[in-house]
């Protein structure tokens, strides 16, 4: 396999882009795309193309579901599908996060998110000869940070290893890791059934940490029509850290749910900078299943599926790979051990590799790099000024805002953590608004949080949230429209359009007020007569339906007739200024005068 050509580094130096100070210093170098390099295809390669965006996830979803039936097939929904009769399903987890530094592992150029392509590349990124690693402690702050949220034991002394493997996305032709002596080992993370775990797991239940290391991260590669790849040098080496589970996990949704949870408590002591959405995490889930009456007490053969990039993927990819390996056991056959891939949509995984394509890595520790020795005083201080765990968070969100227990994680899980620091903002601005933050706000504005943005990004992709808690919705602004709704000052109706309005930037920062007066949405409701007016005429030549009502009165029917009683406030609704009306307000009038009109009235006609 051909590492970069040295002839197309060298253009670049030649032509004066590349620094030429120190290896190790930092160096902010612009490469353009290397187009047209071509080598053989990886499997590992990211295959979207930039001259196409990417679809959203959520829409990659909608259309995998629309598509689902169309073709009338019916998907056997992943709840009821969590175990096999007489199978015993057993995975391991491998999760991928970059951590929260401002530097790279082992070089000073500074980390990026999304920047330009090939901005933040030091000599030592791209293996130039004679640069030579060097460690940047602060790295170890978010890596430490994350390990004891998983409960693992800290180690005195970690050792780096050179994983040794030929492919573009590593100029070196190694990886560093920390392969025979880890910083981090035997850690536990605690699983609740409000988590999202499988029914069958119950209320909790507990998963080993075998391990956590640190790594470097690989160029990121896309792939572009034909034969070219497009090579970001941005994050190679970035630091990452490598979670690694115990295979202690038997059910798909309870896979899911551990990755989710990482993520929120990665977020939460601030080790990470972006979850699965933003492509800041990723997993590797090894598969195997075994028979139920096995006595060997030995795993089944592991497949591992690489590079899943959001929880409904970690589920669907485990469920497709365990009934695959049942098939063929079933069928007489031997599960090999192999590397598969997935890909959203999908039913089932695809083989990239088997054992005899597997590479041999040469571990060897690599000879640059001294030991790394952590102070016991520095986990201490880590440990002691960490921020709060995602389960003490969710019972806070739960007991002190009313909040439901999937609305509470929902808010902590999104946008790596900063959609629940949005909601905290939102909160703060009622309260200097005047509002009372009592749990009828408090619950209506998390719902907006949640619901009501997450509209937004089902067409456009992005909110442009940021670790802080703003976006193109400031949080102010969504204050000041939803104070104005609990004083029934807008409609429901309105102040939806009006969140459309903030969010592609129509109303200016901190306009709301403005915006409704000038385009003169105040609700000026309906006085209680004009309601009584419009109820009227609802009910006219509408015997029959009142009749149901009677028939409640009176004992001959059970059920209240609900139904009927919408129907004659959308009669009333369709009848009025829209702008002006409220369905609670209509249903209200309506009901009141059934029963002290209405009913009357047809009883003296009967
Ligand atoms: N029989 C099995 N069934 C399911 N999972 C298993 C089984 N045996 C091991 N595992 C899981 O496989 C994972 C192995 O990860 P580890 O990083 O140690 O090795 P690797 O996959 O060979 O390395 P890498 O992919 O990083 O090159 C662990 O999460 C472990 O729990
Ligand atoms: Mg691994
Ligand atoms: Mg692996």
């Amino acid at each position: 396999m051909p590492r970069i050509p040295t002839s197309e580094l060298s253009r670049y130096l030649l032509a004066g882009q590349l620094s030429r100070r120190g290896c190790l210093r930092a160096s902010r170098i612009c490469l353009q795309p290397v187009a047209n390099f071509q080598t053989r295809r990886f499997a590992s390669v990211e295959t979207q193309s930039t001259s196409v965006p990417p679809t959203p996830l959520r829409k990659q979803l909608k259309e995998q579901a629309k598509a689902l039936k169309a073709s009338g097939q019916k998907k056997k929904k992943n709840i009821d599908n969590q175990t096999v009769p007489g199978w015993e399903l057993t995975v391991g987890i491998e999760i991928h996060a970059q951590l929260n530094t401002v530097r790279k592992l082992f070089s000073p150029a500074t980390t990026s998110f999304n920047d330009s392509p090939n901005t933040h590349v030091a000599l030592f990124d791209l293996a130039i000869p004679g640069s030579q690693p060097l460690f940047q402690p602060e790295t170890l702050i978010p890596a430490v940070r994350a390990a004891l949220a998983l409960n693992c034991d800290i180690q005195r002394v970690s050792r780096f290893d050179r994983k040794h493997y030929f492919h573009w996305d590593q100029p070196s032709g190694y990886q560093i890791t920390q392969y025979y002596e880890p910083f981090a080992k035997d850690g536990r993370i605690g699983l609740l059934a409000r988590d999202g775990i499988a029914a069958e797991d119950g209320e909790s239940i507990a998963v080993g940490i075998k391990q956590v290391q640190m790594e470097q991260d690989t160029a990121k590669t896309t792939a572009q029509p034909g034969e070219a790849h497009w090579l970001d040098f941005n994050r190679v080496g970035m630091p990452l850290i490598e979670i690694i589970t115990l295979p202690e996990i038997h059910h798909p949704a309870t896979a899911a749910a551990l990755v989710r949870k990482v993520q929120m408590m990665l977020s939460a002591v601030d080790a990470c900078v972006s979850g699965m959405e933003e492509g800041g995490l990723r997993a590797d889930v090894n598969v195997s299943v075994r028979r139920v009456d096995d006595t060997s007490g030995k795993l089944g053969t592991r497949t591992e599926i690489k590079n899943l990039s959001s929880f409904k993927a970690v589920e669907d990819a485990i469920i497709a790979e365990r009934d695959r390996q049942i098939a063929v056991l079933e069928a007489g056959g031997v599960v090999e051990g192999e590397t598969r891939g997935w890909s959203i949509g999908s039913t089932e995984t695809r083989r990239l590799r088997g054992k005899e394509g597997e590479v041999d890595y040469r571990y060897m520790p690599d000879p640059d790099l001294g030991p790394v020795v952590i102070d016991p005083q520095l986990v201490q201080r880590l440990a002691s000024s960490s921020g709060v765990s995602p389960d003490v968070e969710t019972d806070q969100l739960i007991e002190k805002y009313g909040l439901t227990a999937k609305d509470a994680i929902s808010l902590l899980a999104l946008d790596g953590g900063a959609r629940v620091q949005y909601y905290y903002n939102v909160l703060d601005a009622l309260s200097e608004l005047g509002a009372e933050t009592d749990a009828i706000v408090t619950i209506l504005a998390a719902n907006w949080c949640l619901h009501e943005l997450g509209k937004l990004t089902e067409v456009s992709s992005d909110l442009g949230m940021t670790a802080d808690g703003e976006c193109k919705v400031p949080s102010r602004d969504l204050a000041a429209l939803l104070h104005h709704l609990c004083r029934r000052e807008i409609t429901a109706k309105v102040a939806k359009e009006l969140l459309w309005a903030i969010f592609r930037g129509e109303v200016a920062p901190g306009g709301v007020t403005e915006a409704i007066k000038d385009n003169n949405l105040w609700f000026n409701e309906l006085s209680k007569a004009e309601y009584e007016a419009l109820a009227d005429r609802a009910v006219e030549g509408e015997d029959k339906v009142l009749g149901e009502f009677l028939r409640f009165a009176d004992g001959k029917s059970k059920a209240y007739p609900r139904g009927k009683l919408m129907f004659l406030v959308g009669k009333m609704m369709r009848a009025g200024p829209e702008h002006r009306m409220d369905p609670t307000s209509a249903e209200r009038v309506m009901s009141t005068r059934i029963d002290d009109i209405y009913l009357d009235a047809l009883g003296n006609k009967q």
